[in-house]
């Protein structure tokens, strides 16, 4: 039985993709729970993960060194890695839109978009025909058209708290996010069987959790 290297997102969605494999029957120590190790090894189910930064998963993925990882939809827009996406593991669940202080029209010269998002933001404003200049930011995104960096953000909503505590309002939702298993290509093909076996327990649970 071949291994099988995951890259696995720390943060938000670990919890949850946690559960789901445990609940597919892959027996994970409490180590997953309380260490701050980045490569766990499971000899007992023959797994190996490693514990990323969500936007870098699908880097390890394509560069081959995980086999598998778990992904935000929003990464994957992003990257654009050469990587497959196997199957949405329906966690996670938020959704991509534009955003800024109500009743404001963008600047009609170059209007700025502050973003974590510059290549999700790029492609939907020149599919709406509009001239836009990117601002890129790592984080605190709604702060931007609060102080005057930028007239409208590209940004991750879940529960709405954020923007209403900000005193901000959604203009138009871009794409629904949900985490995706992806695989590196050739993993797919030389450990074939170990990552269908994987991908059926997988989705037997994300089935039954649907129901
Ligand atoms: N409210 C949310 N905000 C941000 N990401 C969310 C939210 N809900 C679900 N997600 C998912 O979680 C992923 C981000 O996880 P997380 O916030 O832990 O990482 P991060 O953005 O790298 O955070 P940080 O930069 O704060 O470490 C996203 O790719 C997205 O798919
Ligand atoms: O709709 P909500 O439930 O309020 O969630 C959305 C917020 O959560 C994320 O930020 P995060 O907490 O990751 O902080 P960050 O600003 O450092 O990215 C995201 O960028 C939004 O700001």
């Amino acid at each position: 039985m071949s291994l099988l290297t995951i890259a696995m997102p720390k943060g938000r969605i670990f919890d949850e993709a946690l559960h789901l494999l445990r609940k597919a029957g892959y027996k994970l120590p409490p180590e997953f729970d309380e260490s701050r190790k980045l490569i766990i090894e499971v000899p007992e189910e023959n797994l190996r993960f490693i514990l990323a930064k969500p936007m870098d998963v699908p880097t390890y993925v394509e560069h081959g060194v995980a086999d598998l990882g778990i992904a935000g939809k929003d990464v994957m827009l992003e990257e654009e890695r050469e990587v497959y996406e196997l199957l949405d593991l329906k966690i996670s669940l938020c959704y991509l839109a534009v955003a800024g202080l109500p009743g404001t029209k963008m600047n009609d010269v170059a209007p700025k978009i502050a973003t974590k998002y510059p290549n999700v933001a790029s492609s939907y404003f020149r599919e709406q025909g509009e001239q836009v200049e990117i601002i890129k930011l790592n984080g605190s995104i709604e702060l931007a058209p609060l102080i005057g960096l930028a007239d409208r953000i590209v940004d991750i909503v879940s529960s709405g708290r954020t923007l209403k505590e900000n005193g901000l309002v959604e203009y138009e939702k871009i794409v629904s996010i949900t985490s995706r298993l992806i695989v590196n290509p050739v993993s797919y093909r030389i450990k074939d069987d170990r990552i269908q076996e994987l991908v059926e327990r997988l989705e037997g649970i994300v089935q039954q959790d649907a129901n």
